[in-house]
C-alpha cells in the first residue's frame, strides 16, 4: 500500500512551550503506527529541533519546515537553505504551500527550484497545489492543477518524482472549514494520479502518495481519507489541538 500520512502543518502558530505540550500531548497518545503510516510535524524553524528531538525515537513520526529558499546558499537575510535542513536531519519540507504562492509570490517556476534544491539534499518535498475559488466556478480546476505540476514537477525524472509527496489543497476549502466533498477530493486526487500516470507511467504514479488538504477535522478525517486516491491529509488547525489530532492519525487507511 502506498504510505499514508497525516501531516501537520503548525504554519505560525503556537509558541516554543506550547509546541512542546502538543507533541508530548499526542505522542502520549502512543498510537502504534503501521509500516505505511507516517506522522509528520510541519513546524515553524525555531522549533525544528526540538521537534526532531521529541520524534526521533518514535517509529514512523517525522519533522518538516515548512518551507525553504530557492538558492544554495549566500546573502539572503532571514532565508532558510535546504542545505541547512539537511544538516539537521530534517527530512522533510513543505513546498509552495498556497499562503507562499499568495503572501510571498511564489511562481511555479521557482517552486521547481525549491524541489530541486531539496531533492539534492536528500529531503522529500511535500510539494501543495490547488485552486483558487474562482477556478472552480469555472470548473476549470483540472487543467490549473494540471498546470501547477507541469510547471513545477514534471522536469523531474522517475526516479525523483517517486521520492515526493503532493498535497491538493483547494484554497477555498483552507481555514474556511468548508471542505471539499468527499467526491470532489477522490475525483481530483484520481485526476492528478492520471496526469502523473501520462507522464510517468502508472506503476510510478501509483507509488505517489497524494494528501488531501483544507478543513480536514477530527470528525471528516475518516470519511475523507477513506477515499481510494486520498493517501491521509495536511492539516492546519486541527493539527494544533491534540484530541483532534490524535484522531486524525487514527483515521489513516489501515
Ligand atoms: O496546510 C494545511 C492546509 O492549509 C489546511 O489548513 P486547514 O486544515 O486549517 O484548513
Amino acid at each position: 500500500m502506498r504510505k499514508q500520512i497525516a501531516a501537520a502543518n503548525w504554519k505560525m502558530n503556537l509558541t516554543f512551550q506550547q509546541g512542546e505540550k502538543l507533541l508530548d500531548d499526542i505522542l502520549g497518545a502512543n498510537i502504534d503506527l503501521a509500516d505505511h503510516q507516517l506522522v509528520i510535524f510541519a513546524v515553524p524553524s525555531p522549533y525544528l529541533l526540538m521537534t526532531r528531538s521529541e520524534v526521533e525515537e518514535e517509529k514512523n513520526y517525522y519533522t518538516s519546515a515548512q518551507n525553504c529558499y530557492n538558492k544554495k546558499s549566500g546573502a539572503y537575510t532571514g532565508e532558510i537553505s535546504a542545505e541547512m535542513l539537511h544538516s539537521i536531519n530534517v527530512p522533510y519540507c513543505v513546498i509552495g504551500h498556497s499562503e507562499r504562492r499568495e503572501y510571498f509570490n511564489e511562481s511555479n517556476a521557482v517552486l521547481a527550484e525549491k524541489l530541486n534544491l531539496c531533492l539534492e539534499n536528500y529531503i522529500t518535498p511535500i510539494f501543495c497545489c490547488g485552486e483558487p475559488l474562482s477556478i472552480r466556478e469555472a470548473n476549470t480546476q483540472n487543467e490549473f492543477v494540471a498546470q501547477q505540476l507541469k510547471e513545477s514537477l514534471f522536469h523531474l525524472s522517475p526516479e525523483k518524482i517517486k521520492d515526493i509527496v503532493i498535497a491538493y489543497e483547494p484554497i477555498w476549502a483552507i481555514g474556511t472549514g468548508k471542505t471539499a466533498t468527499t467526491e470532489q477530493a477522490q475525483e481530483m486526487h484520481a485526476y492528478l494520479r492520471s496526469v502523473l500516470a501520462a507522464q510517468y507511467g502508472q506503476s510510478i504514479s501509483d507509488q505517489i502518495s497524494i494528501l488531501y488538504g483544507g478543513s480536514v477535522k477530527a470528525n471528516n478525517a475518516k470519511e475523507i481519507f477513506g477515499s481510494p486516491d486520498v493517501d491521509g491529509g495536511l492539516v492546519g488547525g486541527a493539527s494544533l489541538v491534540a484530541a483532534d489530532f490524535i484522531e486524525i492519525i487514527k483515521a489513516l487507511k489501515a
